[in-house]
């Protein structure tokens, strides 16, 4: 399977590059300088963000529990790992693609400005500002969310629909931890406690169950010290294949 998963690639790739020359011979003059360009800006832009680590819009509490959990995190010294370490951070979504299996592949396929929709507003603070910790058993997650002012849906209230997509992603990257590429089947939410805007809040996620194609995650929103609940959901991911995926 891995194998010919492989193959296709490699003979996609290649086509790709195939039709680039392609491509640049029947171009000429500024065409051919600005396609130049554009192609290099690649090689020399700097690594992608990793939008999972501390920016100036982080509040108090959302930086004492980034602190928190760090300070609990796997750091590797000479291929040892620390003892009493339970948590990783994950890196945001266009540096961790690739260690899902077939996102390697994934990523040279889909479109250059696709963008995860929760790392899509670029003003920091403005939106989603989220870090995700899991276990080394992969049957946690943790999330510190903070929600910005652009996803206000009750006055001074967030939105339910970012209240989902917010869930949908934790509970999404825990599957995909576990067995991507995976689809999200079925989510359902009980939202029992508004969400301030601009408040910090924990999002803890669950493995369930495992069975076949299956996974099942609950989920919940509480406040920071866990004194108020403010959603629940449960989700389940169905495992798919890579031409699943592309076949839309
Ligand atoms: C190191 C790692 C880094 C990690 C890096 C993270 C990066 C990544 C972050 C991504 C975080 C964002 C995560 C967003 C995730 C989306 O937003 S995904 C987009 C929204 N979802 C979709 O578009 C899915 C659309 N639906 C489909 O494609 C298909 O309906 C599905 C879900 C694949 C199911 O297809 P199907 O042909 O029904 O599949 P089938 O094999 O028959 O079903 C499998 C089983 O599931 C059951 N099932 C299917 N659908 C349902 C349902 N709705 N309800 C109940 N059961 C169902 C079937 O009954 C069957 O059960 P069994 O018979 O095996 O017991």
């Amino acid at each position: 399977m891995a194998q010919s998963l492989g193959r296709l690639f490699t003979l996609l790739s290649f086509r790709k590059t195939h039709l680039s020359r392609q491509c640049v011979q029947v171009l000429s003059g500024t065409t051919l300088k600005r396609t130049l360009m554009m192609r290099a800006v690649p090689i020399l832009s700097p690594k992608p963000r990793d939008f999972s680590l501390p920016n100036p819009s982080w509040g108090e509490e959302m930086m004492r529990l980034y602190n928190y959990y760090s300070s609990q995190s796997e750091v590797e010294t000479e291929g040892e790992e620390e003892q009493g370490s339970q948590w990783t951070r994950l890196p945001s979504y266009n540096r961790s693609l690739k260690y899902a299996i077939g996102g390697v592949y994934l990523s040279k396929i889909i479109q250059s400005k696709a963008r995860l929709f929760t790392r899509n507003i670029k003003h920091p603070g403005a939106g989603f500002e989220y870090v995700v910790f899991f276990t080394k058993d992969k049957q946690r997650c943790v999330c510190i969310f903070q929600a910005g002012h652009l996803l206000e849906g009750p006055p001074g209230h967030v939105h339910g629909g970012a209240i989902a997509t917010i869930i949908d992603t934790v509970t999404g990257t825990h599957a995909s931890l576990l067995c991507a590429p995976v689809v999200t089947a079925n989510l359902n939410i009980n939202y029992r406690s508004p969400i301030p805007l601009g408040s910090t809040v924990l999002i803890e996620s669950t493995l369930d169950e495992q069975e076949g194609k299956k996974t099942f995650i609950s989920c919940k929103i509480t406040s920071t010290d866990g004194s108020k609940l403010h959603t629940e959901a449960t989700a389940l991911f169905v495992s798919v294949s890579v031409s699943h995926l592309l076949r839309g």
